[in-house]
């Protein structure tokens, strides 16, 4: 891999140094705009072309030796499709201003905004020289990292930046020792370098919104600022940003050549180039230019190089109010004009007061509603006869269904447009949402009537009580809304059964609204249902709604403001209503600034996912975050988020992140002696854990986030990569969750064999010792046999030694479930089916005479109750044909199977036998762990001890005398 990048690394460094004015014709070179001077061809691979708009690359002359070797073993053909891609010059259309180059003068970044060189010079001299208007300086001036600071006469292309454009330089002609700077998209995705002379440059002041109507896409690193910061700087004075390069772009926004997609397509499009300085330039003239008085001409100057830009900035950079689209012509629906802050200090909240009323006001999935609507029309047609009409269609006709199911996020209008459908169509909404209570109907509706809401829910779709309760003249169509199905739960017990069954029998449609349609309670809903999936808005359709909104209140809002928080809402209208009001108590302009530190605010009430935390924390701006924002993620779940970002095995989490620290680490060394510290830091962090939860050591709560998140994650934050093929590359719970649900899981059932074997009295060991030392044994004697002997006679062995030890069939499961070990075979390996399902009937068999097992009456401190139903079942005689099923139904007390026995000579009879086959060993051990006689007497039926204890018992009822008897020991 790491050749592969070098190689390409080569490349550009070839294309680079290629030099400047060598600018050799190419295929494809025809078609580019313009070219400085048509050099004379060279044979291939003598030296490959230059990048031509690359100020940052050596001219081939000034290369080493060495380099040109490079240079030389890049072949030819592999070269060529890249030559047009490098060629980083804009048309000569859009040429506004210069950015000199050392060797082409020719070659242009412009800018639209100022035409004359004189404008481009910095009005106040910059730190470093680079963009445009900058003086050339000489190649030795530039040789001293000193001169950087200068600003230095002619002649000189992207003066003093010390990166590139040093032919003399030994580096090789990769210019600014960025790696590669950025270039190469995939390859060096996630290593975007720090900008050279970061925070080096004054950021300029600007008249407001004077990029206001123009559009930027930034591409590489910039000079002086993170992309964050570029981004920040253009939305504060109106500009909007883009991702990718389309017709509507104004500027590519970069500082270097870094030959990817997006200048590729800029060059196609002839969309201008623009460098850091540039832009600064831009912002700074913009105060400059400015008539004093009205800030209404500030846009049309701004704009004046482009026309296009000028119209938009004539409309954008107006009183905001302005800006705002007309409510009719943004969604074909006005909102209700009011005069400016008309609204001001009314109650109302804006969600409800804003809420779509007629279909075109309704933002996004204009196709759902449409469907929705075309349902909800024919429904009577189809299902008037509710019952009988719907049966006869097929489950998966959509036309079907007699409920629809409208799923999405929350806040993007689901129930608005279920409301605006019902009102258009008139029908009248019931609602029902989760805040009620909707667990299962009563099975006779008449129980629930003016009771709990499933039944009026059942009565509703029944019509079994409104038919009398309303005016059905006065309300001839009705709809239940069903909000938030996927919140029955825990209180609506049975609520999707009930729910299904409701909808079967519906005489009125259901819609069902919900905003995760997969999740698993959902399952069998859907099936009823006909799925309307909406989607979210986009930023664009949400700032247009919110800027109507906006005028409608008399409220002045920057629109990349709005845009701003149409995009940190993620789509929910509702939260950006909110939002809006909140602000709008407060102030009656607001700006990006305004937003963003609204949003920066909002942010810290916010809820944030353990899984978040840890993408944030490890991620690769994972070293950016302030230590306080460390702490917060960290904390958001001290419990979660270190379990999350350590784990117990590997590939998991922490190990898969290629620290961003160790970039250049071709041996890997690096990255593993991080991880070892990482590792060192979650073992003291799991020490300290220890102190607080054993201890309630609470004070050194942040000190363990910090050890096992915060210096782990600074160590290895970086790019998320997958180790092995079939990965998925996101963190998920750690290995130690899982691991530790099934030692618990492992230790219960290790405890239930524990206590059958101490109730059996063969064995007397310790819970540990019983796993290390007898389970190889006891599994040797439960399977052994099964593999060696003939069938029957295996099978009375194995049987007779769990009875010796009453182990039960869950105990053996236990044994031989605790004895797999990963890569060993399975202990039941080699057991013939046929033995196997013997064994299982004659345990069965077994099972149904054995009269109590001992296990069953062992009281542990802390344990459940013993099982009285269950000795009770065993002690009540089975019917002749009811069989095992009698048992439970005949258990409900102690008390009433006592009095069946004492009415039935029969179930004393069977009884007498049965107890006579009691497992009086087990009595004892219960006798020995219940310590005393007394409680003995007390937990257990009466006349359970052992000899002469039993005629003690209050509820023996005198029934059968001497310490033989162990159905008076029972009773
Ligand atoms: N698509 C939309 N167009 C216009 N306004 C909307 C839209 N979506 C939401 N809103 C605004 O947000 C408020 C809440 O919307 P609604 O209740 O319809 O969202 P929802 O998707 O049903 O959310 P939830 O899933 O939380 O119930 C509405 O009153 C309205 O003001």
């Amino acid at each position: 891999m790491s050749d592969i990048r070098k190689w390409f690394m080569k490349s550009h460094d070839n294309d680079a140094g290629g030099g400047a004015g060598n600018g050799k014709a190419l295929p494809g070179d025809s078609a580019r705009p313009r070219l400085s001077k048509p050099e004379p061809e060279k044979p291939a691979g003598e030296s490959a072309p230059r990048r031509k708009t690359s100020k940052y690359f050596a001219d081939a002359e000034k290369m080493k030796p060495k380099d040109k070797m490079d240079l030389d073993e890049v072949p030819n053909k592999r070269k060529a499709p890249n030559e047009s891609e490098q060629i980083h010059k804009p048309p000569a259309a859009k040429r506004g201003y210069k950015v000199k180059y050392e060797d082409d003068e020719d070659e242009d970044f412009v800018s639209p905004v100022l035409s004359k060189p004189a404008d481009c010079t910095p009005s106040k001299k910059l730190k470093t020289g680079s963009g445009r208007g900058v003086p050339k300086k000489s190649a030795e001036v530039e040789a001293s990292e000193d001169e950087d600071d200068k600003v230095i006469d002619p002649p000189v292309k992207s003066g003093g930046r010390g990166r590139g454009g040093r032919g003399s330089s030994a580096a090789p002609a990769g210019g600014r020792d960025r790696g590669g700077g950025g270039r190469g998209g995939f390859m060096n995705f996630g290593q975007r370098k720090d900008p050279p002379h970061k925070g080096e440059k004054e950021v300029p002041e600007g008249a407001p919104d004077c990029l206001a109507g123009l559009t930027f896409v930034i591409s590489g690193t910039l000079d002086s600022l993170e992309r964050e910061e570029a981004e920040d700087l253009i939305k504060r004075y109106g500009g909007r940003i883009t991702g990718s390069v389309s017709k509507k772009t104004n500027y590519l926004l970069c500082d270097e050549d870094i030959g990817g997609n997006k200048s590729k397509k800029a060059r196609e499009l002839g969309t201008v180039f623009l460098t850091e300085d540039g832009m600064f330039d831009m912002i700074r003239s913009s105060v400059r230019d400015k008539p004093p008085p009205k800030d209404k001409t500030n846009g049309a100057e701004l704009s004046s190089p482009p026309k296009k830009t000028a119209e938009k900035v004539v409309s954008k950079c107006v009183e905001p109010a302005k800006v705002a689209p007309s409510p009719a012509s943004a969604s074909g629906a006005p909102l209700a004009k009011s005069k400016v802050r008309s609204n001001k200090g009314s109650d109302l909240i804006w969600t409800e007061k804003y809420r779509p009323k007629v279909p075109n006001e309704i933002i996004g999935n204009p196709s759902l509603v449409t469907q929705l609507h075309n349902w909800l029309q024919h429904w009577n047609e189809q299902f008037s006869d509710a019952g009988r009409k719907g049966k006869g269609k097929k489950a998966n006709d959509p036309a079907a269904k007699k409920a629809v199911l409208l799923s999405g996020s929350p806040g993007i209008g689901k129930t608005s447009s279920a409301k605006v459908v019902c009102q258009m169509l008139g029908f009248q909404a019931i609602e029902v949402n989760a805040s009620d209570s909707r667990g299962k109907a009563d099975s006779k509706i008449q129980k629930g009537i003016a009771g709990s809401n499933a039944n009026s829910v059942k009565e509703l779709v029944s019509n079994a009580s409104l038919g009398s309760s309303m005016d059905w003249s006065k309300h001839p169509k009705s709809v239940l809304i069903m909000d938030e199905v996927d919140g029955m739960s825990a209180g609506d017990r049975g609520g999707i059964a009930d729910l299904i069954a409701s909808i079967k029998i519906s005489k009125i449609p259901i819609i069902c609204i919900c905003n995760d349609r997969y999740s698993q309670k959902l399952k069998s809903l859907v099936n009823y249902c006909l799925p309307l999936n909406f989607r979210k808005p986009t930023k664009q359709q949400m700032a247009k709604r919110l800027s109507q909104v906006c005028k409608a209140e008399g409220l002045q809002v920057q629109e990349t403001a709005l845009e701003t928080l149409a995009e940190r809402v993620n789509g929910d209208i509702r939260m950006a209503l909110n939002q809006l009001q909140y602000m709008s108590r407060s102030m009656e302009v607001i700006k990006y600034d305004d937003m963003k530190d609204r949003l920066v605010n909002s942010g810290k009430d916010e809820d944030i996912s353990p899984f978040t935390a840890v993408d944030k924390l490890l991620g690769f701006n994972g070293g950016k975050l302030r230590m306080d924002e460390r702490i917060d993620l960290s904390m958001s779940d001290p419990d979660l988020v270190p379990l999350i970002i350590q784990t117990m095995y590997w590939q998991e989490n922490y190990l898969n992140y290629r620290p961003a620290v160790a970039a250049k680490d071709d041996d890997g060394m690096k990255r593993l002696s991080l991880i070892a510290r990482a590792a060192d830091s979650i073992a003291n962090g799991d020490i300290i854990n220890v102190q607080i939860r054993r201890y309630r050591q609470w004070q050194l709560s942040q000190s363990a986030c910090l050890s096992s998140c915060i210096l782990p994650a600074a160590l290895l934050h970086g790019q998320r990569e997958t180790l092995e093929p079939g990965e998925r590359n996101f963190n998920r719970f750690g290995g130690w969750l899982g691991k530790n649900s099934t030692m618990g899981k492992n230790l219960r059932i290790l405890d239930d064999l524990h206590d059958h074997l101490l109730a059996s009295r063969e064995s007397n060991t310790e819970r540990g010792s019983l796993r290390v030392d007898y389970f190889t044994l006891l599994l040797k004697r439960l399977t052994n046999p099964l593999r060696e002997l003939p069938k029957d006679e295996a099978v009375a062995e194995v049987i007779d030694l769990m009875n010796a030890y009453s182990i039960t069939q869950e105990d053996f499961d236990t044994i031989v479930e605790l004895s797999k070990f990963r890569g060993q075979p399975s202990p039941l390996e080699g057991i013939p089916p046929a033995v196997k399902a013997a064994l299982t009937r004659a345990y069965n068999e077994r099972s149904k005479s054995q009269m109590v097992r001992a296990a069953d009456l062992v009281t542990l401190p802390g344990a459940r109750k013993t099982p009285k139903k269950r000795i009770t079942a065993i002690l009540e005689p089975p019917v002749e044909g009811e069989g095992a099923e009698n048992g439970e139904a005949l258990a409900d007390s102690e008390e009433e199977a006592a009095s069946d026995m004492e009415g039935d000579d029969k179930n004393d009879k069977q009884l007498q036998l049965d107890l006579e086959g009691l497992n009086s060993k087990a009595i004892k051990v219960q006798l020995d762990l219940k310590g005393t006689e007394k409680s003995a007497t007390r937990k257990v039926p009466a006349g359970r001890g052992k000899g002469g204890t039993g005629t003690s018992a209050p509820k023996s009822g005198g029934r059968g005398t001497g310490s033989s008897s162990a159905a008076k020991r029972k009773r």
